[in-house]
């Protein structure tokens, strides 16, 4: 298996904050949702990835080799979309490609064009006139029209209305079409990348809780629900983590682990992060 993206032990501390030996990596042809709360450290893992920080401890491999800040060619293959749009507000859509012709060798005039008629979005008013919606869009537009190899993605549909951030999310599966391929994108919108993602990895106060394929995490866990007494009779190495609820406890449990006299729910990606956050280890 070839990676994209191979993060090994990476460290960065702030005052009150440190990344604290993240490690994950994202196969080559494949999404991974990079998911966390607010403050858990996916903007400052995404930075030091891009080498926008300074990484304290660590390595971080892109299409398998170290990035440097002179490293062009690597730079060249991302399309890199933040929360944002980092351009200055009075340029319109058609003005950027003026100065992105310049900036990127393998920009793409008339695949932009292209693609800003197919997403709608306006090109004769300045940045600053067009909403949050097209704003986003008008970034991710930018980002593909170099044609990179890897898109890295930090809250590409926050604030994001459902038929836009389902636009957008289409535009990332034709992306994706190409086999080589591949995107790490940030998200709090748990239901999207659901939708898209292969692999999930979830990011706590700096930590890696879990970094695993998607379809093992949502068909190899289940949640038990039931009274205390009655959980004693779970196998112990079956459970994962236990929240107490109005009608007694939930339980993360191991399909496999679990007989079938035991009834389970199908466990959604955000009912996963809360048992990891707010449950406690049984
Ligand atoms: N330049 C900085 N100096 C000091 N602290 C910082 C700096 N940048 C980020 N932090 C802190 O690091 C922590 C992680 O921030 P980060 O932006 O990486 O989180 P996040 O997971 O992307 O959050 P959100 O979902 O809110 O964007 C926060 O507590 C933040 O205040």
């Amino acid at each position: 298996m070839t990676y994209a993206i191979e993060v090994s032990n990476l460290r960065k501390k702030f005052n009150q904050f440190q990344l604290n030996d993240i490690s994950f990596s994202l196969p080559t042809g494949t999404i991974m949702g990079f998911v966390g709360e607010n403050g858990a450290g996916k903007t400052t893992t995404i930075k030091c990835i891009l080498s926008l920080l300074k990484k304290d401890a660590g390595t971080i491999k892109i299409f398998g080799s170290n990035i440097k800040d002179d490293n062009l060619t690597i730079k060249e293959q991302i399309g890199v979309v933040f929360d944002d749009i980092h351009f200055p507000e009075t340029l319109t859509a058609q003005q950027i490609n003026k100065f992105l012709q310049e900036t990127y060798v393998n920009w793409d005039t008339s695949y932009y064009f292209d693609l800003l008629k197919q997403l709608k979005v306006t090109i004769n008013k300045p940045i600053k006139e067009l909403s949050r919606g097209m704003k986003m869009k008008l970034s991710i537009i930018i980002a593909l029209a170099h044609h990179p190899k890897l898109l890295i993605l930090d809250e590409p549909t926050s604030g994001l209305d459902p038929i836009v951030r389902d636009e957008i999310l289409d535009l990332f599966l034709e992306f994706m079409q190409d086999e080589k391929h591949s995107i790490l994108f940030s998200s709090h919108i748990t239901s999207d990348l659901e939708k898209i993602a292969d692999y999930i990895t979830f990011i706590h106060e700096g930590e890696i809780l879990f970094s695993e394929n998607k379809d093992v995490l949502l068909y190899e866990l289940g949640i038990w629900k039931g009274s205390k007494e009655q959980s004693l009779e779970l196998p112990t190495n079956a459970k994962i983590r236990s929240r107490e609820s109005a009608y007694g406890v939930e339980i993360l449990v191991k399909r496999n682990e679990v007989s079938s006299a035991f009834q389970l729910d199908q466990p959604t990606i955000e009912e996963i992060m809360l048992f990891f956050v707010k449950g406690v280890r049984v």
